[in-house]
């Protein structure tokens, strides 16, 4: 998390884009694009029915049957989604990653058994020590919300390409017609050793060259979470008494998805959800958040919320990544809630394999020593099925594992696609 204290990036900051933001959101509503085109629905009860209505004004009141909806149907949840969250905050430790480079060796024992207690259990630990940039981490929050901020005629000029994770989306619904998230999205890929920085080439090849200066922003800061990413690696293979490098070396040719969220305020935010409940079918998230706060773990039936800690960055295991730890590291359901003052931006860095890479645990050791509980598959096949055919949820590596038998050789029969 990045304070609002901390210094001005000494990075380039397109000026040109801040001004237009600044310039669009004087007239914009805290709400995604979508809702500014759907008029706030009303009750309509027919004359008759409103007398009884009336005389059960009482005990609708308890049920709030009445209340004028403030929030358009599609971005409400189900209760049981948007359940209230826990008083109690998640006890998620705080871990310094930096002994793995300063031979603190008691230090590294610290970290690694603090890794495992948290892996083994709800999948979430923060990290301090990172030697990410200060400067470049606000730069990417403002960045962030430089871009949310433009008009949505620019926005969706990187609107997502369908049955893929790039590009712009507004709460989703591009892709679904309930539960909606109260976000909106921008994400793109990242991998280094290519000719050209690939998130350079995105921003301005998408959204033109006045956003270069914002291209190079993320692409330095995508390198800077990939080479944390290593280091986590490292981490957890010493955690699991897993070989050395087999997890690093697994992830150096990582083609990984970065996701700027923006979560505007809302007028209900007991009904609906910035990021409904899910775990990461990656293989491991860094995250970055602001010090507003509304990420949440489920934990023994309570949503415990993760408190924002200055200069730290959540970690998360992903379903992926339970799958090369053969089940010992979870990864666990979470969610993102909104509220009705501020407006919330968070920074995921989504680890994941290069497509074509067998997800498979070590065989050695005593993850190796312990029955499959998965089956090996691709990350392109587990890409695909969030992308295609699931809505990643509570369940989306079981739902994964079934499909896997039946699942990709239908696809292949299917018609050919259209070109
Ligand atoms: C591979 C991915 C799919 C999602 C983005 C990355 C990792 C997290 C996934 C997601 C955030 C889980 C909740 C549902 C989702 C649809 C969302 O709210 O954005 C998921 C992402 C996606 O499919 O775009
Ligand atoms: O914004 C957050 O705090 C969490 C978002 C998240 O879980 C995700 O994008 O996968
Ligand atoms: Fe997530």
């Amino acid at each position: 998390m990045v304070s609002q204290a901390q210094q001005e990036p000494a990075l380039p900051h397109s000026s040109s884009i801040a001004k237009r933001a600044a310039a669009a959101s004087m007239d914009a509503s805290p709400a995604p694009p979508l809702l500014l085109r759907a008029p706030t629905p009303s009750i309509d009860l027919p004359a008759a029915k409103q007398d009884r209505a009336d005389a059960a004004s009482k005990a609708a009141a308890v049920f709030d049957l009445r209340r004028e909806p403030k929030i358009p149907a599609p971005f409400v949840w189900p209760h049981d989604d948007a359940r209230p969250t826990s008083a109690a905050e998640l006890g998620v430790p705080v871990v310094d990653v930096g002994v793995l480079r300063n031979g603190d060796r008691a230090g590294l024992h610290r970290a690694a058994a603090q890794v495992a207690a948290a892996c083994a259990t709800h999948g979430f630990f923060q990290v301090c020590g990172h030697g990410v940039d200060a400067a470049l981490a606000r730069a990417a929050l403002d960045g962030a919300s430089d871009f949310f901020r433009l008009p949505l005629a620019e926005k969706q000029r990187a609107r997502r390409v369908p049955g893929t994770v790039s590009g712009y989306t507004s709460a989703h619904a591009d892709r679904f017609a309930s539960k909606l998230p109260w976000k909106e999205t921008l994400s793109f890929g990242f991998h280094d050793g290519a000719a050209s920085p690939v998130v350079v080439d995105y921003f301005a090849g998408t959204l033109g060259q006045d956003f270069e200066p914002m291209g190079r922003v993320y692409q330095r800061y995508c390198e800077e979470m990939k080479a944390l990413s290593l280091t986590i690696m490292e981490l957890l293979e010493l955690s699991l008494g897993v070989e050395r490098g087999y997890y690093r070396e697994f992830f150096e040719d990582s083609r990984s998805i970065m996701r700027c969220n923006y979560y505007p305020p809302c007028p209900e935010p007991e009904r609906t959800l910035g990021t409904g409940p899910h775990c990461d079918p990656t293989a491991l998230t860094i995250l970055l958040q602001d010090d507003v706060g509304g990420l949440e773990v489920l934990v023994d039936g309570e949503w415990r919320p993760v408190r924002p800690v200055p200069g730290a960055m959540v970690i998360n295991i992903g379903d992926t990544f339970m799958a090369l730890s053969n089940g010992r590291y979870k990864s666990c359901l979470h969610r993102a809630v909104v509220n009705r003052r501020q407006e919330r931006r968070s920074l995921a860095f989504f680890l994941c394999p290069r497509e074509d890479r067998v997800v498979r645990p070590p065989a050695s050791g005593a993850v190796g020593a312990a029955p499959r509980r998965y089956p090996d598959f691709t990350w392109a096949d587990l890409m695909r099925f969030t992308q295609r055919h699931y809505r990643a949820d509570t369940r989306t590596l079981d739902a994964f594992t079934r499909w896997l038998s039946h699942g990709p050789a239908q696809e292949a029969a299917a018609a050919p696609c259209s070109t």
